[in-house]
């Protein structure tokens, strides 16, 4: 499972969790914005936006799991397994594949806007990238700088694009049941509760954080979309990058997934992987590993752009203890 978020406090930090059981070897890796980018159905785009984001670089093309563009436009590909539905080429149609689907959209858009429209023509298609790596069933949280997003997802009906006002994304059931479900929790509050269960019986507040005793904590998709909203919702807002950072990754660490929790086939345990966040802004890329808590910065070198090479940069993943004695 995976939780993505937007988060605006005057600079925005997009970005997510990748919960998995295996890791694929990805990196932080920039593409510039005179590399290439080769579509299957498409005509080869030359020049486009540079990318900074997560991916596994495959015969030198960025596979890319989440990312952001240097215009503040943010887009990150969560497990939709189940109701994930691609067709077949279609003639009317700027037909994508779901894997070159990232940066067919961050390579083009500047902003949720125009996403919108570009998404209007398009039509992902069952193609996968190898006989190794097969076709991936996700759905997509796109958000940008404003604050505004979206949540893309291809089923049996077509492709939906469904606003989305909570800023937030985990994985199945489709988006409008999740915002459905929201709707059951609008009484959690971070303040202690008042008495409305029977107003003349004296019920003692005997803890702090009773306001939150209905917060599911499940590792499911459904309890981390409710606990994800209700902690970014409710996230102080930092007064310089650094507070805003360390805020934006308590936000995606509450709904980390353990080792030893989510038991995906006998002994086999997902877990969250990596968590990441770009300040869309300045296009800083941020990242911690489950074994790395240390938060890890990547530059978008803004002035080294105009290039064609890949810049790949292996995650930093052992442990970083600083013993005091
Ligand atoms: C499995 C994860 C989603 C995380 C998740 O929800 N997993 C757990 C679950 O099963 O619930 C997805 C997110 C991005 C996906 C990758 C990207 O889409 C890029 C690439 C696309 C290829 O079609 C398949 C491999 C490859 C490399 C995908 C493998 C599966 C990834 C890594």
């Amino acid at each position: 499972m995976c939780t993505s978020v937007i988060y605006t406090v005057g600079d925005a930090y997009f970005g997510r969790n990748l919960d998995l059981e295996v890791s694929f070897g990805q990196q932080v890796v920039i593409m510039p914005r005179d590399f290439a980018l080769h579509f299957r159905k498409l005509p080869t785009i030359a020049h486009h936006y540079a990318i900074t984001g997560m991916a596994l670089v495959q015969d030198n093309y960025p596979l890319y799991f989440d990312g952001a563009n240097e215009k503040g436009l943010g887009m990150a590909g969560l497990n939709f397994d189940g109701p994930a539905h691609y067709f077949p080429e279609q003639t009317d149609k700027q037909n994508v594949t779901p894997f070159e689907f990232v940066p067919y959209v961050l390579g083009q858009c500047a902003t949720v806007a125009e996403a919108k429209k570009l998404l209007k023509n398009v039509s992902l298609i069952n193609i996968n990238f190898s006989d190794k790596l097969a076709l991936s069933p996700l759905h997509w949280l796109i958000a940008d700088k404003s604050g505004a997003s979206i949540v893309v997802e291809s089923t049996t009906a077509g492709l939906n694009v469904y606003d989305n006002p909570v800023g937030v994304l985990t994985n199945n059931p489709e988006f409008p049941q999740q915002l459905q479900n929201l709707a059951n929790y609008q009484s959690v509050s971070p303040a202690n509760p008042e008495n409305t269960l029977a107003v003349n019986l004296s019920l003692p507040v005997y803890s702090r954080g009773l306001g939150s005793h209905f917060l599911p904590g499940g590792m499911d998709s459904e309890s981390r979309f409710v606990k994800v909203a209700f902690t970014k919702e409710n996230a102080p807002v930092g007064k310089t990058e650094d507070e805003n950072v360390i805020n934006y990754f308590h936000i995606l660490h509450s709904v980390e997934q353990q080792k030893g929790l989510d038991e995906v086939a006998p002994n086999t345990f997902e877990y969250t992987i990596y968590s990441d966040g770009m300040d869309l802004t300045t296009g800083t890329f941020y990242y911690t590993t489950y074994t790395n808590n240390q938060i890890n910065a990547v530059k978008m070198p803004k002035d080294h752009l105009d290039q064609d090479q890949l810049m790949t940069f292996d995650l930093q993943d052992k442990p970083t203890i600083n013993y005091q004695n």
